[in-house]
């Protein structure tokens, strides 16, 4: 969980108020009444890096928090109060709960990140439009033929997941941006990126990330007879729940035989052929 902090308008490199950007006015605009003084008015938490420059050095910092306080307290009632940073933490996400999970936004779209961002990343690598599913409709086949086209590249395999990297649609999100475009290599000269994960189409969570992260971006929606669809999902579900009611029954007897203690997921799993086993679990798995 991050706090956003707010802007202060001192920066890293400002070191005196004579040298600041646009000369001095442009910051004490910011305090008297400007951007400084709204982000107290209209943000109940407020967090500010102290870039110690500013603090120690010069104390321009001193300077504008000083002023900032002055003015606030003239002009309106506001009273502000001091908290350590878990309390702070609490309070805000109490204050905005739909803010606990972070939403990537795109580095290349904001000057001032893109400025700070690392030197090996590449806004390049984003890919260019995404099939986003659903599941079932011949989304593995699109794949596959797209990826014929001499300039059409897709993501790298992941080693769980195969052709699909999953990263908006669940716990792979948290694991970042970087996570995400380590499965795009830098394209050569006229190559269009995509990424293919046929679980975007139906998670409620997956717009929002996909529009912050990739806004201006094409998607991919295959549309086939709702039956067609149905019936292919329920004969995979079929023959996924066999496979690993199968590999599940192999591994705990595997266990037991090295006399092993058996997991619990797997105890929960295995419940109803352990109830079988006491009758005749050999009719059934042929043990
Ligand atoms: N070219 C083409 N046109 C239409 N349909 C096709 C095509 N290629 C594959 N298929 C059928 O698509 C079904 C698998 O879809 P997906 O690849 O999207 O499945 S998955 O969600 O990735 O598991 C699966 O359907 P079922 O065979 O009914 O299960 C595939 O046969």
């Amino acid at each position: 969980q991050v706090i956003p902090r707010q802007t202060c308008s001192l920066f890293t490199h400002t070191m005196v108020l004579d040298m600041y950007p646009g000369g001095k006015e442009v910051l004490l605009e910011s305090i008297d009444g400007g951007s400084l003084f709204q982000s107290f008015l209209y943000n109940q938490v407020n967090v500010f890096m102290t870039h110690q420059s500013n603090y120690g050095n010069d104390r321009l910092g001193l300077f504008t928090f000083d002023r900032a306080m002055k003015f606030l307290y003239k002009w309106t009632n506001l009273r502000l109060v001091y908290e350590p940073p878990e309390v702070l933490g609490k309070r805000y996400f109490n204050l905005y709960p739909e803010e606990v999970e972070p939403v990537w936004s795109n580095p290349c779209l904001n000057r001032r990140h893109l400025e700070i961002w690392s030197e090996e990343k590449n806004c390049s690598s984003f890919p260019k439009f995404v099939v986003v599913g659903p599941q079932k409709t011949g989304t593995t086949a699109l794949y596959w033929f797209l990826n014929m086209h001499p300039h059409v590249k897709s993501n790298l395999p992941s080693p769980t997941t195969f052709e699909e990297v999953q990263f908006f649609s669940g716990p792979n999100y948290f694991k970042g941006i970087d996570w995400y475009m380590s499965f795009f290599p830098t394209p050569e000269n006229n190559t269009v990126l995509f990424e293919k994960s046929a679980t975007y189409f139906d998670q409620k969570v997956v717009p929002k990330r996909l529009k912050t992260l990739l806004p201006s971006k094409h998607i991919v929606v295959i549309l086939i007879d709702p039956a067609l669809r149905a019936y292919s999902w329920y004969q995979s579900w079929k023959y996924l729940t066999k496979y690993y009611e199968e590999a599940n029954l192999k591994l705990f007897k595997l266990l037991e035989r090295l006399k092993k203690p058996i997991p619990e997921w797997l105890k929960k799993k295995s419940k109803k052929f352990c109830s079988l086993r006491s009758k005749s679990l050999s009719l059934f798995y042929g043990v």
